[in-house]
């Protein structure tokens, strides 16, 4: 029977990436969508962005808004510190199968909680059924008419500590016009946006980093 997508990037994972080596794992993912197929990843231009906010936030706690294959989920976790946790919302059962298996070829299962649902429904549920505090930096890469109304709910359940960082994927392709409006004109978060390609193409888009005022 035919392989999915995300089928094809396990493979390819599980042939050329050094389990254990996340940086393996990224690599042989970005190199299968670059030279096979095209996915979703944030992908290795817009990853080096993510890998310097990541190293300069030094975050303890991490919440990423969409998991699809893994591929940011592994490339954030790998630069986290020792105790330091993870936890990834996914919506679609068939993303997150994969993703467990790439974050596990990874090493990366204790730094990781992958949780399946829909972010309205579960972040509300984060902090009582995961003992989450605040969270450090928030990595958006969800449905994009979502990420303005559940940064208002992330902002609701008080899980955004003030110096919190929300780090949002595809600003400008496909887009979230609504989001941006929001963190670029609202006095409490500190805005800036660094302009990229859409993964492995030379459409433009970007990464919209915004600081959280308190
Ligand atoms: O849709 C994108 N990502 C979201 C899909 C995940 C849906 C979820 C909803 C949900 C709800 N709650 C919890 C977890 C989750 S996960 C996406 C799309 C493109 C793209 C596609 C075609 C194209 F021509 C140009 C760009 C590029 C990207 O980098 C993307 O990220
Ligand atoms: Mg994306």
């Amino acid at each position: 029977t035919q392989s999915t997508r995300p089928q094809r990037i396990l493979g390819a994972v599980q042939q050329n990436a050094t389990r254990g080596d996340p940086r393996s794992v990224v690599r042989a993912i970005d190199q299968y969508c670059r030279s096979q197929e095209w996915a979703m990843n944030v992908g290795d231009e817009k990853g080096c962005i993510l890998d310097s906010v990541v190293s300069e936030v030094n975050p303890s706690t991490v919440l990423e808004l969409g998991t699809y294959c893994g591929y940011s989920t592994v490339r954030i976790a790998s630069l986290l510190p020792p105790h330091a946790k993870l936890i990834t919302l996914e919506f679609n059962p068939k993303f997150a199968v994969i993703a467990r298996q790439v974050i596990a070829w990874a090493g990366l299962e204790d730094k990781i909680q992958l949780v399946e649902g829909s972010s309205g429904d579960l972040i509300p549920k984060l902090k009582e059924q995961f003992g989450v505090k605040a969270f450090d930096l928030v990595f958006l890469d969800h449905w994009k008419d979502r990420y303005l109304p559940d940064t208002k709910l992330i902002e609701e359940c008080g899980l955004l500590r003030k110096g919190g960082v929300l780090l949002a994927d595809n600003v400008i392709c496909p887009g979230a016009p609504e989001y941006l409006e929001f963190v670029r004109s609202s006095p409490r978060y500190e805005s800036q946006y660094f302009k990229s390609h859409l993964e492995y193409t030379k459409v433009e888009d970007g990464l919209e980093k915004s600081v959280f005022l308190g």
